[in-house]
């Protein structure tokens, strides 16, 4: 296995330009595949989890051109459903923004499909999703696991009507059934049942169907109303955001650190839940500023720990629990259940490895307590084959000891050249 050694570092510095974001890389190149006309996609993310969607749009029929650096994709729309003779068999690798949104839109294709993937996205959950879409009538049946994929869909036209889902576990399954709702050949109401988890997601899902046309009516996130039988408008030209997620590392670096770091690509103007993390510094003691695309953020050295609830943003969440390290006093971050079914059990991955470098912690079954270490320990990071895990310890180095981080390729599933960046804005 490969492994990234990281000497101790003192200070952060500099200026990072964002990668495209994977949630709106991978609901635009969808949404152009199924819209009408041409789309040229700028500021595209190239990485794992994106191109797991465009070989599955390349199988599905789709035709687009990449420009050599991957970041820039015209894509011509189909006008509506997919439509294949040959049963097609769709890995999508570990990425729930491919795999969900997929499922829903084939279910209402023409075609046979299989959905695969790596063996994780066997253990990560998709019933609720495949609930709701047998509801409306849809032939979807697991190849494997009840309630998981490999899943084999019959794709048919669906007529829409009254569904239920449940939003407790993610809220990629009702993203899923929103942006393939206008294609039913009635309207559609959607009822969420219970709680609804990672909120400002279904915000970005529904800001990208409007920008192809489509607008959903929001009964304060407990139902929505979708027209049938509409198609998507390509918008012509769109513009991906830079990854909000993907700025918080930076950003907590800078408050550690003492930055000032300013990332390029989100801010106040922002689509993305990610861009309020830095509400969280500022929380904890960090300095901030916001124009329209970009944050920045300077350390006071005086960083504190906070009691949390990150229901709202549980992957930017992530970063505050390394962060913690270097606060004083105690931080618990809260409501955060679904780190379990993510790219691995988040919190106890998090409580393991965090325990390495010395921190004492506590693991609840929906929150993490951190107390940091006097003296942040040497370690050997497992990363688990998640992108997150790899990026966040990261920050360990700013201990006075040298962190070994195993498996740092794991970060290509959102951002393959993080190590790179980081050790240009760090010293
Ligand atoms: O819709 C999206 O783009 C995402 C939603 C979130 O998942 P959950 O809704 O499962 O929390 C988030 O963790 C994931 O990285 C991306
Ligand atoms: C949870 C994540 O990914 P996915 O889109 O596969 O759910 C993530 O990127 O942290």
């Amino acid at each position: 296995m490969e492994t990234l050694t990281l000497s101790p570092i003192t200070s952060a510095r500099g200026e990072v330009t964002l990668p495209g974001s994977k949630s709106l890389s991978n609901r635009i190149l969808l949404l152009a595949a199924l819209a009408k006309g041409q789309t040229t996609i700028t500021n595209l993310l190239d990485s794992d989890d994106v191109s797991h969607m465009l070989s599955a749009l390349t199988a599905l029929g789709v035709n687009y051109q990449l420009s050599d650096d991957k970041q820039t994709c015209t894509l011509d729309g189909l006008g509506g459903t997919f439509a294949i003779d040959e049963a097609a068999v769709l890995y999508l690798g570990n990425a729930g923004t491919a795999v969900r949104p997929l499922t829903a839109a084939l279910a209402a294709s023409s075609g046979d499909f299989t959905i695969t993937g790596e063996p994780r996205m066997y253990e990560r959950p998709i019933g609720d999703l495949i609930d709701a879409l047998r509801q409306l009538g849809a032939d979807i049946s697991y190849q494997k696991d009840d309630g998981f994929p490999p899943l084999l869909i019959k794709g048919k036209p669906l007529t829409g009507g009254e569904v239920s889902i449940k939003g407790n576990i993610s809220s990629q399954y009702l993203t899923a059934l929103l942006m393939v709702a206008p294609l039913f050949s009635g309207d559609t109401t959607i009822n969420v049942d219970g709680e609804l988890v990672s909120k400002p997601y279904i915000d970005i899902t529904l800001d990208t169907m409007a920008k192809f046309g489509v607008s959903v009516a929001n009964n304060n996130y407990q139902s929505f109303s979708v027209t049938g039988k509409q198609t998507y408008q390509s918008p012509g030209e769109i513009m991906v955001e830079g990854d909000a997620s993907s700025a918080s590392y930076f950003l907590a670096a800078a408050a550690i650190g003492g930055g000032p770091v300013k990332v390029h690509g989100t801010g106040s103007a922002s689509i993305q839940g990610d861009a309020k993390f830095a509400e969280v510094l500022k929380q904890m003691g960090a300095e901030v500023t916001y124009s329209d695309m970009w944050i920045e953020v300077k350390g006071t050295g005086n960083l504190k720990g906070v009691d949390v609830d990150l229901n709202h943003i549980p992957d930017a969440a992530m970063t505050i629990a390394t962060a913690a390290l270097f606060a004083e006093g105690p931080t618990r971050i809260r409501n955060i259940y679904n780190w379990r079914v993510k790219e691995t059990d988040r919190l106890a991955a998090m409580a393991t490895e965090l325990r390495k470098v010395g921190a004492t912690v506590e693991e609840g079954d929906d929150y993490i307590y951190i107390e940091p270490p006097e003296h942040i320990q040497s370690a050997a990071i497992d990363t688990y084959n998640d992108h997150r895990m790899a990026m966040c310890f990261s920050l360990a180095s700013f201990g006075d000891a040298e962190i070994v981080i195993n498996d740092p390729k794991c970060t290509s599933k959102t951002f393959p050249t993080y190590f790179d960046e980081f050790a240009r804005i760090t010293k």
